[in-house]
């Protein structure tokens, strides 16, 4: 949670006057569009990826498989309607270079990709992106037939030798910091000459609705998938080696990003609706209808998208959130303006998030007046009346986002970084202004 000094800019959190009453458009799913990016730039044919996020996390994505030999060309989509991207697969090709930034997608999806180029890759991000687990993907690929310089560290920087192809075949790997281990392999997985079997073995996997994304996305492309759910053994998935499709895919609003709009019309007892709600998604962010409401909301699902309604109070919640541990901020920053306390559990692996988010919370909430305390595995919040003060998000673009929920109720609240939610979400303050009617 090293504070970076560059950021010393403040942004005013907005204080809501009243009850907010708006609808908010969502830009797309940073981990669909950044699923979809790696999908196609696999498959044998070009495909369509529409409203596509542009967001820093993704446009490294682009950026890394471009500098591969991937297309990725402005477009209005096939039928004429919204932005595009017209992905063009190619032979991928080393030398390349690819910043990561401090994307966990970028730094974990793409070296089994960079593995069947031809020639070496060059992995390289943000200093955060050196601490962040990464020994589980390294590992696996060497098992799986890569060569990989990464000086023994088991991290970033590294270089990734491809020679074109990549064997496949059989790893156990422990995925308990991160499920993005397992989306990572699986992904690449119909290329590799034998496919691929991944066994996670370790302590509970985090982030399950993720995996589940990565299956559904594979199959949707044309892969062939057997997973526990479908009647394999637990925490075994197998992806048979085969080609992929080109697709013509829709990416659908964030629902993780949804979270601080729904969370104004908590805070504020407003109503917030978010157009274009998938009826049926794996997005963690769909699990926000069920824990705000637990926590003193209401919501519909109607032709105008995700109606969400605040009534006024707030309510604290005992939660395990280990399948979506990445609506953790959003959810602290409302338990501690709740009428009683939380317990949010089974999300250590946020420590090795964009910040260790369970000391940085604790720290910004108490520093207004809070009390909240890490446990082993989450916080315990138990809300006392806040007073303004700087919020400090170590490069965390959900500290921003939960620093703007405290300062929709408490006057005087100041973001440091705001610009850091250009990770996954540049309009930010732009939306939450608009949100307000400013
Ligand atoms: O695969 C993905 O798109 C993601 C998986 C999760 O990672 P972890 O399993 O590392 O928590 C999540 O927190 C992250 O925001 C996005
Ligand atoms: C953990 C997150 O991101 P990343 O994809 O970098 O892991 C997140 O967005 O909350």
């Amino acid at each position: 949670m090293t504070e970076n000094p560059a950021h010393t800019d403040l942004w005013p959190a907005p204080h809501a006057s009243g009850p907010v009453s708006a609808t908010v458009h969502v830009p797309g799913s940073k981990s669909v569009t950044n699923r979809a990016l790696v999908l196609a730039a696999l498959a044998a044919e070009p495909g369509w990826l529409r409203r596509p996020l542009r967001s820093r996390d993704t446009l490294l994505m682009a950026a890394a498989l471009r500098a591969m030999g991937v297309g990725i060309e402005e477009g209005v989509g096939p039928d004429g309607s919204g932005e595009a991207w017209r992905v063009i697969p190619s032979g991928l090709h080393g030398p390349a270079t690819v910043d990561v930034g401090n994307a966990g997608t970028v730094m974990r999806f793409l070296p089994p990709v960079a593995a069947l180029a031809d020639g070496p890759v060059r992995f390289d991000g943000d200093p955060r992106s050196y601490e962040r687990p990464l020994n589980g993907v390294i590992d696996a690929l060497r098992v799986l037939g890569a060569r990989i310089d990464d000086d023994s560290r088991g991290s970033l920087p590294m270089t990734v030798h491809g020679v074109g192809a990549l064997d496949g075949g059989r790893v156990e790997i422990d995925a308990s910091s991160s499920s993005q281990f397992v989306s990572a392999l699986l992904l690449s997985g119909p290329r590799f000459n034998q496919g691929v079997e991944v066994r996670h073995v370790g302590g509970p996997l985090p982030s399950m609705p993720h995996i589940r994304m990565t299956v559904d996305m594979l199959r949707t492309v044309g892969a062939q998938v057997d997973t526990p759910e479908s009647g394999g053994e637990p925490n075994v998935w197998r992806v048979t080696s085969g080609a992929l499709l080109g697709r013509d895919l829709t990416v659908e609003p964030d629902l993780s990003n949804a979270q601080p709009f729904l969370a104004a019309a908590l805070v504020t007892g407003g109503t917030v609706t978010v157009p274009d709600w998938p009826e049926h998604t794996t997005q963690p962010g769909d699990r926000l209808r069920e824990i705000f409401t637990e926590m003193g909301g209401s919501c519909e699902l109607t032709e105008k998208g995700l109606e969400f309604t605040g009534s006024g109070s707030i309510h604290g919640i005992d939660v395990d959130l280990s399948e979506v541990g990445e609506l953790t901020p959003g959810i602290a920053a409302v338990a501690a303006l709740a009428d009683s306390p939380s317990t949010l559990r089974g999300v250590a692996h946020l420590r090795l998030h964009e910040t260790d988010r369970l000391a940085a919370l604790t720290k910004e909430i108490n520093e207004l007046g809070g009390d909240v305390t890490e446990t082993a595995d989450g916080l315990h919040i138990r809300p006392r009346p806040l007073h303004g003060g700087t919020f400090h998000t170590y490069d965390d673009h959900r500290m921003a986002t939960a620093g703007a929920i405290i300062g929709l109720a408490v006057p005087g609240v100041e973001i440091e970084n705001v610009g850091t939610t250009a990770k996954t979400l540049p309009d930010f303050p732009d939306l939450w202004a608009g949100m307000l009617g400013n």
